[in-house]
Order: structure tokens, then sequence, then C-alpha cells
């Protein structure tokens, strides 16, 4: 984080102190498969932690759970110290506090590019119209998208069609932005340009948790690096530690296969 961002006006949220999401003891089950176990987290303001580890190993419920959109069979989720996974929360309020981005854009393909960006600033959290689209044109410009406002999705590649949807997720200032494999379904020549993205909000502050296979980025923008192996975070430390020094033979395994395979 550059506290030059953070000067200039930042829209995130400063520190308060607690980790922006606690994750404790959580267990998450499908039918008998056990898919999370034991899972605890800390994700400290203006951090970038990634999560990586083979496909199936729970990133993405782990993700969804975060977000509400599962529920926890055992354990809690906390957000800025509130407990979200407490039945009597409000879980349309907390959604609105997280954004999340998934690997499919699932942009509204009937609206424009300012539409998609200020649909939930305007109905959801009642910001009046020139202001959300003085903010969406704004952002579009962070984001490499100036002019492109009017477009359709359809008209754009897929990796502007991706940052319109990060654009979209943090048009509402989130306190926390989840994004699930974002470039998992782009040509390899685009994914750099949405990583850029990414790297940029993590200058200007932004608590963020991404599950990727794209290692080096992991371990280029994460503070914290976090392995998951069937539903357990087995290894947890700095990028420089985890990939630099694993200490478990199994996160050894899983980096030197992608290593063989030239990933790494
Ligand atoms: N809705 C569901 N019903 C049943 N099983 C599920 C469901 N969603 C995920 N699973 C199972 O949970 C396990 C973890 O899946 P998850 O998608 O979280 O893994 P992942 O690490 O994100 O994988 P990938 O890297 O391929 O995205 C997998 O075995 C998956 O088959």
């Amino acid at each position: 984080m550059t506290s030059d961002a953070l000067s200039k006006g930042s829209p995130w949220p400063l520190p308060s102190g607690e980790p922006v999401l606690r994750l404790e003891a959580v267990r998450k089950t499908y039918g008998s498969a056990v898919v999370l176990r034991d899972v605890a987290l800390e994700v400290p303001a203006h951090s970038v932690t990634a999560l990586i580890g083979a496909s199936g190993s729970g990133k993405s419920t782990l993700l969804r759970c975060a977000n509400l959109l599962e529920d926890v069979d055992d354990g809690a989720i906390f957000l800025d110290g509130e407990e979200i996974t407490d039945p009597r929360i409000d879980q349309d309020a907390v959604r609105r506090r997280i954004g999340v981005v998934f690997q499919a854009y699932n942009l509204f393909p009937h609206m424009t590019v300012l539409d998609n960006i200020t649909l939930a600033p305007r109905r959801v959290h009642k910001v009046p119209r020139d202001r959300a689209e003085t903010e969406a044109r704004e952002l579009l410009d962070r984001l490499g998208l100036a002019g492109r406002a009017g477009e359709y999705p359809d008209r754009l590649s897929g990796g502007q069609q991706q940052r319109v949807a990060i654009a979209r997720a943090v048009a509402t200032r989130p306190r926390l932005l989840l994004l699930d494999e974002v470039t998992a379904a782009l040509d390899p020549e685009l994914v750099g340009e949405v990583l850029a993205v990414i790297r940029d909000l993590k200058d200007e502050g932004m608590t963020m948790v991404i599950a990727t296979h794209e290692m080096a980025f992991a371990r280029d923008v994460a503070d914290q690096v976090c392995f998951l192996d069937a539903g357990v975070i087995l290894e947890r430390g700095t990028a420089d530690r985890v990939f630099g020094a694993p200490a478990e033979q199994r996160t050894r395994d899983f980096l030197s296969r992608l290593t063989e395979a030239g990933r790494l």
C-alpha cells in the first residue's frame, strides 16, 4: 500500500485494528464430503491473501463461505469483528460490504458498461445517478477503460470485461474484495492487464482474498499465502517464505509439480 494513494483520498475505509476477515475453525461439508476442515484465517486491513492449492482443495468454497453464498457447518466467520455466520445477521447487508469477482464476468449483456457499474451503487446503496456515474467514470479511467462507458459488454475483450467486472465490484466501496480465479477464463495475453488492475487496487489499500493458480502473481502481490490441501490450510506465511522455503512436504510437492509443468 502506498500512503500516497491513501492521502489522495483512497475510497477504501481505513484499518480498524481488527482483521477485516477472520475465520475460526470453519468446517464445510457437501453430503459426506468434508470440503473445509478446521480452517482458521485472519485477513488484516489493506492486505492481500492468496489462496493456492490443487484443483478441488477448497479455495472457491472458502471464498463462497466468506461471502455467505454457502452456509458453514461449524465454526464462525467475522467481518470487522462482527460474526456474520450468526443466523440473526442481515445477510444482504453483509454482502453489500463484500465485493466478489468470479472467473465468469457475469456482466449484464443488455446494459452498457456504465450501467453495469452504477447499478448496485444506485439501486442498493441509493447513490444519486450523477454521483454514481462520475465515480464510475473515474474508476474506468483508473482501470484503463476510459471511453468505454457507453459500450455493451459484447464489444469488449475478455480482459476488458473482467476489468469492468472488477470495477463493478469495487464501485460500492466494499470493505473486502474476494477474487475467485478471475483470470482463468482469459486468453494468456489478456491475463496481465487484469493482474495489473488487481496490483493497483492493492497499492490503493484494498483488502483482498484471491484464489489463484497464477503463482507468479500470488508471489508478487500477496502479503500472506495460504496453501490449501484437501480442505485444510496446511501452510501459511509470507509469499517469500511459502514459495521460497515451504515447510510442508505436500506444499513442496505441489510447487515442484508446478515448476515441472513450467508454471512457476
Ligand atoms: N455445490 C457443491 N456440491 C458438492 N460438492 C461441491 C460443491 N462445490 C464444490 N464441491 C466440492 O468441494 C471440493 C472443493 O471445491 P472448490 O471448488 O472449493 O475447490 P477449488 O480449490 O476452488 O478448485 P479449483 O481450483 O478447481 O477452482 C471439490 O471436491 C468439489 O468437487
